[in-house]
């Protein structure tokens, strides 16, 4: 059972609400999906695997929220049709929908092959398109809502993630032109850019949380906790935010304070972890 941090918001903030979390089992997706349903809003929970999910919708459950755990991966369009229909029939509605899901794996642009930069632009550029589309076809041109995407700090590119760096650039025009083009409905879309922070997910690279940190450029001299990004979302997604779209926000303990670049730093540390581990690919 996740320890529930002090409550920020107003227990009413998200009344009468219904939200879509992606990749809502766990990390900084589980942190919104569990904050969001303690200020009033009912909650969809997505996820490739369902113990994750179904594990944060009883925990939602277990304090008098509502939630529902829908499995399906936002790379298959026709289960994402699925998925808004059974909102649609249980909740009638979805008002907020945060495009969290994600990932990628390190390595030099040089060793990257077609298919590995596809896979990634896949998981976290068409698939975020393919909910959001979905979402605006079935729900939001007709009634309206906010739409928040989880990104990354790319301002500067990304050492050894060149292609999530494309994927999460092109996030970035793709909510901005449709922040402008879907205002007239009354959509509001947002980006949210962590630095780096504490999650599960972070188990999936080949160095240390204490190595990322002195690769990065955080000034702060530690990580952000899910908290600190689950409560940035709710803010842009709520009605607090009713007066904000097209925006990035980076949360990232002053990472993009100032632009130094780790280029050689993150290669060697990324080679040094494959030579080690002698295999042709930097798995974790
Ligand atoms: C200085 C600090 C900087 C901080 C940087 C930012 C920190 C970011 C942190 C996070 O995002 S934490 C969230 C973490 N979660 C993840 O990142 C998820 C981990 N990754 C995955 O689950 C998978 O890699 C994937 C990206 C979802 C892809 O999985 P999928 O099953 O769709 O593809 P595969 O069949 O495994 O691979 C397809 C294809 O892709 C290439 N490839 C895959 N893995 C690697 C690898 N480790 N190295 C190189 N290439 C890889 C390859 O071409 C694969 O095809 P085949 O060779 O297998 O035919
Ligand atoms: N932690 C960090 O420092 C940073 C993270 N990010 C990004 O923030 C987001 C959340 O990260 P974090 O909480 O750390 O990551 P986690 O790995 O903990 O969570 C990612 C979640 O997304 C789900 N997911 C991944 N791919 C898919 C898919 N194709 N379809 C449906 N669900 C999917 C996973 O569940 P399942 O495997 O069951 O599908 C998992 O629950 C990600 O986009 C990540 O890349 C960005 C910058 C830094």
């Amino acid at each position: 059972m996740t320890q529930l941090p002090k409550m920020r918001y107003a227990a009413d903030l998200l009344q009468d609400k219904v939200a879509l979390v992606t990749g809502g089992g766990s990390g900084m997706g589980k942190a919104t999906a569990l904050e969001m349903a303690r200020c009033g809003a009912r909650i969809v929970v997505l996820g490739r695997r369902i113990e994750p999910i179904e594990a944060c919708a009883n925990e939602i459950r277990a304090f008098g929220g509502e939630a529902l755990a829908i499995s399906g991966d936002i790379r298959d369009a026709d289960r994402i049709d699925e998925v808004m229909r059974e909102i649609k029939s249980t909740y009638g509605k979805l008002d907020i929908l945060v495009n969290n899901a994600g990932g990628q794996f390190v390595t030099p642009a040089r060793e990257l092959n077609n298919k590995g930069f596809e896979t990634v632009i896949r998981n976290n550029l068409i698939g975020s398109w393919q909910m959001t589309k979905a979402a605006a076809d079935h729900f939001m041109f007709e009634h309206g809502g906010s739409v928040v995407f989880v990104t990354a700090c790319v301002k500067s590119g990304l050492t050894g993630f060149v292609h999530t760096a494309a994927a999460r650039g092109g996030v970035l025009m793709m909510m901005k032109t449709l922040a402008a083009e879907w205002a007239e409905y009354g959509i509001r879309l947002n980006c949210v850019a962590p630095g780096t922070v504490k999650t599960e997910g972070m188990g999936h690279y080949p160095i240390s949380p204490e190595q990322w940190l002195k690769l990065n450029r955080n000034v702060m001299g530690h990580m952000g906790d899910v908290e600190d990004i689950a409560g940035t979302i709710i803010f842009l997604a709520s009605p607090l935010g009713k007066f904000v779209t097209g925006e990035e926000w980076y949360i990232d303990g002053g990472e993009t304070l100032h632009l130094k670049h780790d280029a050689r730093d993150m290669i060697d540390a990324m080679m040094f972890a494959k030579r080690e581990r002698g295999d042709g690919k930097i798995k974790s």
